[in-house]
């Protein structure tokens, strides 16, 4: 059954081979301009040839309720993402997980010749001990996190920060994250979006204006 599902829900390319892939696993909801300028940011600061957006059913840790969709998120996902680099993808609701390290598991049964990056904001850092089996994730694949003001000082304080203080590596040496052995991990400044899906949404869930121009917009109606 792997093939299948790979080709489905996958987007690798046919010569996959050697390629760095950064996985940014998020709610998108919604999506907005800081996931695209965070990826070409990472895409650049980590010499990757490709960031991946994993849309994911509901994060473990966060209350649902006010959540739209897998497929309503991905699709404005794509309006937003709108780069020949950037790729979309449900691939947890697939394979059927919530938890990063089902996901990074699979990635790395599937694609063994890709090298893939875990790339997140600097709020997931701060509670990153929290995930199921961060430590295995910190084990099985490097990690890039994007610096995200007022969260920076906490999130570098922060439990899972401390104790994988010792597999940090300098910002200069972000170019070769990808091709580290993990444990490693870089956090990344120069980049401050103050952007964020909390203030896209409404009290009762629905999403604000789409964050995308306005020929977009249209293509993004289903919202509830
Ligand atoms: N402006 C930003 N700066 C840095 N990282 C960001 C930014 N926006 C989103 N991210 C990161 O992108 C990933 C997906 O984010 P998500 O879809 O949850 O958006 P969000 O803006 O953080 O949402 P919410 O406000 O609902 O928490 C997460 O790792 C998050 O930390
Ligand atoms: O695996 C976990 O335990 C876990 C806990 C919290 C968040 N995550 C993942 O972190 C990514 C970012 O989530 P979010 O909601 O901040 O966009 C997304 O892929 C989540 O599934 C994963």
């Amino acid at each position: 059954m792997a093939a299948p599902l790979l080709t489905s829900s996958l987007p690798l390319p046919l010569h996959s081979d050697g390629l760095r892939i950064g996985l940014l696993g998020g709610s998108f909801n919604p999506p907005h301009h800081g996931h695209r300028e965070l990826s070409l940011f990472a895409m650049k600061r980590l010499q990757l040839d490709q960031v991946w957006w994993l849309v994911t059913p509901g994060n473990p840790l966060k209350d649902a309720s006010a959540l739209q969709g897998q497929s309503v998120r991905a699709a404005a996902a794509r309006a937003v993402a709108r780069h020949p680099k950037i790729q979309v993808s449900c691939l947890e609701g697939v394979i059927g997980t919530r938890y990063t390290v089902d996901t990074i598991g699979y990635l790395r049964r599937h694609c063994r010749n890709v090298r893939f990056v875990w790339i997140m904001g600097a709020d997931n850092l701060a509670q990153f001990h929290r995930w199921q089996g961060f430590r295995r994730i910190a084990a099985q694949v490097p990690i890039a996190v994007i610096d995200r003001p007022p969260l920076s000082l906490r999130a570098l304080a922060a439990p899972a920060a401390q104790l994988l203080a010792r597999y940090r590596l300098p910002e200069a040496a972000a170019a070769s994250l990808a091709a580290r052995r993990p444990p490693a991990w870089v956090y990344l400044t120069g980049m401050k979006s103050p952007v964020a899906s909390t203030r896209l949404r409404n009290p009762d869930g629905s999403w604000k204006k789409p964050d995308v121009p306005e020929w977009h917009i249209e293509r993004l109606t289903p919202h509830a």
